[in-house]
This record gives C-alpha cells, structure tokens and sequence, in this order.
C-alpha cells in the first residue's frame, strides 16, 4: 500500500518552509535516483511531502537513509523502504535543513542535534542540498543563530572540552541541557552537545574554527558544515524562493514560477 500526500495548505513560517522543500525536490530529486538521504529537523517534513507527489511507481525502487530517529520515524511513517548508510554509502541526494548559512554556503548545523549523522549523508551524497525560510539566510554564521555552534561529545569528556573552548574564544560555551527531562540532551549516539559562541571574526572564517574544533579531543562532531553544499533553498514570506548556489550565484524563483 502506498501513502498518499496529504497537502494542505499553510502560511507564514510553514509556508516559507514548505517553499522551499518543494523547490529543492523539485530540483534535486530527480527520477533516477534512487538512494535519498532525508536529513532533520521541522523543514524536512515538507521534503517527504513532496517526495510521495513523486508517485508510488518512482519512490517503490528508492531506499531512504535517514539522519536520526526522528527522520527514521518519517521515512517509515510515509511507507517509504528505509536503508543505512553503512549499507549504502553513496547516496544520489541528500536534502537536509540548517539553523544558518552564509554567502559561502557554510551552515551551522545540530539545532536539533543530529549533526554527527548528518554530516555523514552530507559527504556520502553526490549532491547535498539546504532547506530553510527566509530567517535562516545570513552572510556570515552567528548573525541570525546566536546560541553558538552545536558541538557533539563524548560525555566521558565534556568539561575537558569546554575549559579548552574557553581557552580558543568561547567562554560561553554550554551543555545543552534537556527541556523535558533533568540533565543534558543525549544525542541519537549517546552524546552530549555543547552549544559554543564565537565573536564575529571566527565565525568569519568557519573552515579554520572547524578544523581547530575538530581537533580537540573528545569532540565527535562539529555543526559547521563548510564547502559541502550544492545549493541552498529558502522560503520567503512573498511566496518566493531564493537559491544559492554553490559559487556565488544567487536565483530568484517568483512565486508564480
Ligand atoms: O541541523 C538540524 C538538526 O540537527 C536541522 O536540520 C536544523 O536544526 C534545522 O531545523 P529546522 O528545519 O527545524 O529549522
């Protein structure tokens, strides 16, 4: 039995995420692929939506790698084959949301936590590709996402890590602490994260601060996603949807297109 798409019809913020899906499938999910990474988060949703508008007789010969629980719990819950990345380790496509992207394309990534995995659909995917609104879209990382740069770690050694963050520019860095539950959030791979500001001139440079990040030790993962990207989409509250591409080039799609 195939599942049908529900589509209804959204505004404000929804909306702007929903563009923005569409237009990257639209773009990116093409007939003959068929190993699809979904990444995470609340625009995802919408990437699945517009997948199963595809047809049954397209999407039953794809395999669907997610980023975590909660993209697994989506792919299963749209009747879509579910696979693993250590089965198939190169994807055709990879559609994935962001909490930030600058000019160059770098993103910060892991507002929901799920960095680890997904940066490894990111890398696995021939093509990787954003989705986001319009409040996601800024020129240099940190300007729009304030609460620092999601870094995933070994719990073992978490304030280790936070004296060394101190020491390289974040003196703010945190763990993030659960809503619902006492303690820090434990990442789909038992992990802890440690949100981490920089002042704007690190953050101007993300490759450098992500090499440096990565090299400390316990650190498993870093949520700065540098040179990865083909294209980024969001959705604006005009009903329009900007895309940067990969180079620099930036395109308009009216919302009548
Ligand atoms: O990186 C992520 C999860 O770790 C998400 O892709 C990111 O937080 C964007 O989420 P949303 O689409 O809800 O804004």
């Amino acid at each position: 039995m195939s599942v049908q798409p529900q589509v209804v019809s959204l505004e404000g913020i929804e909306k702007s995420k929903q563009l923005a899906a569409w237009s990257a499938v639209d773009n990116h999910v093409l007939p003959e692929h068929k190993i699809i990474g979904i990444g995470s988060g609340s625009t995802v949703p919408y990437v699945v939506e517009r997948i199963l508008t595809q047809g049954s007789s397209v999407n039953k010969d794809r395999i669907f790698i997610p980023t975590g629980f909660q993209s697994r719990q989506l792919i299963i819950s749209a009747q879509l084959t579910l696979g693993d990345v250590s089965q198939y380790p190169v994807l055709d496509v990879t559609i994935d949301g962001a909490d930030e992207v600058d000019h160059d394309l770098n993103s910060i990534k892991g507002g929901g936590a799920c960095q680890l995995q997904e940066k490894v659909l990111a890398e696995a995917a021939k093509t990787w590709v954003m989705v986001a609104d319009y409040r996601k879209n800024s020129e240099v990382l940190g300007t729009k996402w304030k609460q620092g740069i999601p870094i995933e770690v070994v719990p073992f050694a978490y304030v280790g890590v936070l004296r060394r963050l101190d020491s390289i520019g974040s003196p703010t860095a945190g763990l993030r602490m659960a809503k619902m539950k006492a303690g820090p959030v434990v990442t789909d791979n038992g992990n802890f994260i440690i949100d981490a500001p920089f002042p704007e001139a690190q953050m101007k440079e993300p490759a450098k601060l992500l090499t440096e990040l990565k090299l400390i030790t316990g650190v498993v993962e870093v949520g700065l996603f540098c040179n990865m990207a083909k294209a980024a989409y969001f959705g604006n509250e005009d009903g329009s949807v900007t895309v940067k591409w990969t180079g620099g080039r930036v395109e308009q799609i009216s919302p009548t297109q």
